[in-house]
């Protein structure tokens, strides 16, 4: 723990005498030991990302809080014009995409050891990340829904194909074996995808030294409702784009953060990557809110429910709140509609309104029946669930564990787990003996299941939701 504390310290010397500074007069970091102190600090958050920055006194919305020259961004041009092998031998393997390069350019770095030039930077990564391409069969199983993970195979094997795709380059640089297993892919892929900043010239962004500790705050109110707005694809990447609360200064020739909101001092100085549902988030971050009002879930729809208007399949959902999406209540309410009317109400329904109280009827019963349906045929209930997350609360133990986990209606998931770890006699083991990969999985097996308990929670809110419109339509 000391020697982590000491090689922090040597990091923040390092970073400081890079230029990065979250002072706000330009000079400060030339004569200080750390970038930080003047505006931030580094802390532990245990309930909202680990390891974040603090303020360290009362910030401004919009006050520069950090800046991180050019020459201190990793990026695949400046690991490459160090190094004129590894620039020679990239140009050698130009279809690669620019985030295959980039992760290639972090497992080289890697493999250097001592000898990077980012070495106080790369020994300070997380070891290991949570992200859907590094579950395993059993943690994607428990996911429960169809298209979670399906989202979670996709994750799998593009990160497979993109991991096979890369290997005549690893071979050109003469990787080491450890670097060229998918477990290392995957870890610098979850880098990437984790902890990469915007910037304009190359595609797979720029990892950013200090700038990458600022954990995550859901955009606010000003980007909610965006979904009933018709907006264009290129305002859509805009508002998707990561960590937008800064971004890459020209005249500055420098990475520049701005606090997003006023904070006092001691409170945890967040960043908003972007707009993400929860499943997004644990696709490309490995974690999910509990309250995320960007949170979205998808029903299964009658083929006819898609094609009775134009809107586009991504657009029929329910809201975190369990409130149908304005384009599921106006396909719905057409669907409902006998055909040969259908042309004359359409400019009602494309416009948000109830068609008639009988229509509002059926579709509410549909709604409810089909999120009754959904939730009826899962495998576990909300009340088993929650004893679950429990049970594999990172605090217990493993006897605690199983002792709570006994509560549950059904140990059959519990018996999978045992299974897939070759857990013969749970209740003669200790937490000592659990292997890590045990440990891992656990760890994922819970954000698995407070997903599906996110999910099934938005469902019941759509029951009471329908359960409320049919009171007030049939008194
Ligand atoms: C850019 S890094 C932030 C710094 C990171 N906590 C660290 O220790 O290096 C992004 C990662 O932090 C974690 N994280 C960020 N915001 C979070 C939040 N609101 N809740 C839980 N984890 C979060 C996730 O693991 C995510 O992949």
């Amino acid at each position: 723990m000391e020697q982590e504390q000491e090689t922090f310290e040597c990091f923040l010397t390092w970073t400081s005498q890079l230029g990065i500074s979250d002072s706000t007069t330009t000079n400060q970091s030339q004569h200080s030991h750390s970038s930080l102190g003047h505006s931030l600090c580094v802390s532990i958050f245990p309930n909202s990302g680990g390891r974040g920055l603090g303020a360290v006194r009362d910030l401004r919305r919009g006050e520069l809080i950090l800046r991180v020259p050019k020459s201190a961004l990793m990026t695949t041009d400046s690991v490459i014009m160090d190094d004129k092998k590894l620039c020679l031998a990239v140009n050698r393997h130009s279809s690669l995409s620019s985030v295959q390069i980039l992760t290639v350019c972090l497992l080289y770095e890697v493999g250097k050891g001592k000898t990077s030039r980012w070495h106080p930077y790369l020994v300070h990564l997380p070891q290991s990340y949570d992200l859907l391409a590094m579950f395993g069969e059993f943690e994607k199983q428990a996911l429960q829904m169809d298209e979670a993970m399906w989202v979670t195979e996709k994750a799998i094997q593009k990160a497979k194909s993109e991991w096979k795709e890369a290997h005549a380059l690893m071979e050109d640089l003469m990787f080491k074996p450890q670097l060229s297993t998918f477990k290392a892919w995957v870890w610098a892929a979850s880098t990437i995808s984790s902890r990469t900043l915007h910037i304009p010239w190359d595609e797979a962004g720029c990892l950013c030294p200090i700038g990458d500790l600022f954990n995550y705050d859901a955009p606010g109110d000003d980007l909610s409702g965006i979904e009933d707005i018709v907006i264009d694809e290129e305002q859509m990447d805009f508002h998707s784009q990561r960590l937008t609360d800064g971004g890459f200064d020209e005249d500055a020739n420098a990475y520049c953060l701005y606090a997003r909101a006023n904070y006092k001092k001691g409170d945890q100085v967040l960043l908003c990557y972007g707009t993400y549902t929860n499943l997004e988030l644990l696709e490309h971050y490995g974690f999910l809110l509990q309250e995320n009002s960007n949170d979205k879930i998808f029903i299964p729809l009658e083929p006819a429910m898609y094609t009775s208007t134009s809107w586009s399949k991504e657009s029929l959902y329910i809201h975190h709140n369990g409130k149908p999406s304005f384009a599921l209540l106006a396909a719905l309410r057409l669907w409902a509609t006998p055909h040969n009317k259908r042309r004359s109400v359409g400019h009602l329904a494309y416009s948000g309104s109830q068609l008639s109280t009988a229509n509002e009827i059926i579709v509410m019963k549909w709604l409810l029946k089909t999120c009754d349906a959904v939730l009826k045929n899962l495998p576990t209930s909300i009340e088993d669930d929650t004893i679950l997350v429990n049970a594999l609360d990172s605090n217990q133990n493993f006897l605690t564990f199983m002792e709570i986990a006994k509560l549950m209606s059904s140990m059959d998931e519990v018996y999978n787990f045992l299974e897939a770890h070759n857990i013969s006699d749970p209740l003669s083991f200790s937490d000592v003996l659990l292997s890590k990969r045990a440990r891992r999985s656990m760890e994922r097996w819970k954000l698995a299941v407070l997903w599906r308990l996110r999910y099934k929670k938005v469902l019941v809110d759509c029951i009471s939701y329908c359960n409320g419109i049919l009171d007030s339509l049939m008194r």
